[in-house]
């Protein structure tokens, strides 16, 4: 479960300060959890605040299963053990020369022994259906089999919470298909933020945000369709 108890941001600006998500109350539970809107409204900064990567500047955030309770801000790294984070551009993601030293080196403080971590990261591409490019350099990928990669990476270390930042949009129909299926199939709590309105729509909750508020918070056909209203109005 994710908790947001009144969490806002707060950024300082030349001008004084600008308000980037006032105060949001939400308690997640669903499986699959979709957030749409425009750009600019602060879909990414209610994503990061889930792992901890943005603190509030007032309220809280904190992950929950039974009863433990992990703050993201007094509890950061145990947050971030347990909310992996997949980003656009998987590019900002794979720091390792191959693909097998990428799944490794996120395996690199739960397995210690070398030899272990190393069988580890290959049985995690080879569940990923990426074996056959272990050893493939990362530049030498596609854009698919690069998401692909990332996604292995941050699940390897098996998160309860995966938090993916527009993880299709640079992917062709194909790959994008590819990844939301596999997305939306992950036995991980996955809260997905993206402009794929069809994608979204397959969730099982939807946020909308607009200029920093949750405008509108349930079904995701209905969330869809208030979107969409809300662009038109605009236009
Ligand atoms: N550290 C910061 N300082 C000042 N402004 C910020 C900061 N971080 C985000 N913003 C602003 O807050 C707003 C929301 O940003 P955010 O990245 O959360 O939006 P978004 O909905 O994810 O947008 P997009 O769909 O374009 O990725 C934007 O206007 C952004 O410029």
């Amino acid at each position: 479960m994710i908790e947001f108890q009144h969490a806002a941001v707060v950024a300082p600006t030349a001008e004084g300060a600008t308000t980037i998500l006032h105060p949001t109350s939400l308690a997640l539970a669903e499986r699959r959890i979709s957030i749409i809107g425009a750009n600019g409204s602060g879909k990414s900064t209610l994503a990061r605040l889930i792992n901890g990567v943005v603190e509030p500047s007032s309220g809280s955030v904190a992950i929950s299963s039974g009863s433990e309770r992990l703050d993201s801000v007094s509890n950061g790294a145990a947050v971030r053990r347990e909310v992996g984070f997949v980003f656009s551009n998987p590019d900002a993601q794979l720091i390792m020369p191959t693909a097998a030293e990428d799944v490794a080196l996120s395996l690199r403080r739960t397995h210690r022994d070398k030899r272990e971590r190393r069988r580890a990261a290959l049985a995690t591409l080879e569940r990923f259906g990426l074996a056959a490019l272990a050893e493939r350099s990362v530049h030498t990928l596609s854009g698919g089999q690069k998401q692909l990669l990332a996604i292995a990476s941050v699940l390897a270390t098996d998160p309860a919470i995966l938090v993916a930042d527009e993880p299709t949009t640079l992917l062709d129909l194909r790959n994008a298909r590819l990844i939301g299926d596999l997305l939306l199939s992950l036995p991980q709590q996955v809260v997905l933020v993206t402009h794929d309105l069809e994608l979204a729509a397959r969730a099982d909750r939807t946020l909308v945000v607009d200029a920093g508020r949750v405008v509108f918070d349930g079904a995701p056909v209905e969330a869809v369709a208030h979107y969409r209203a809300l662009s038109e109005a605009l236009s």
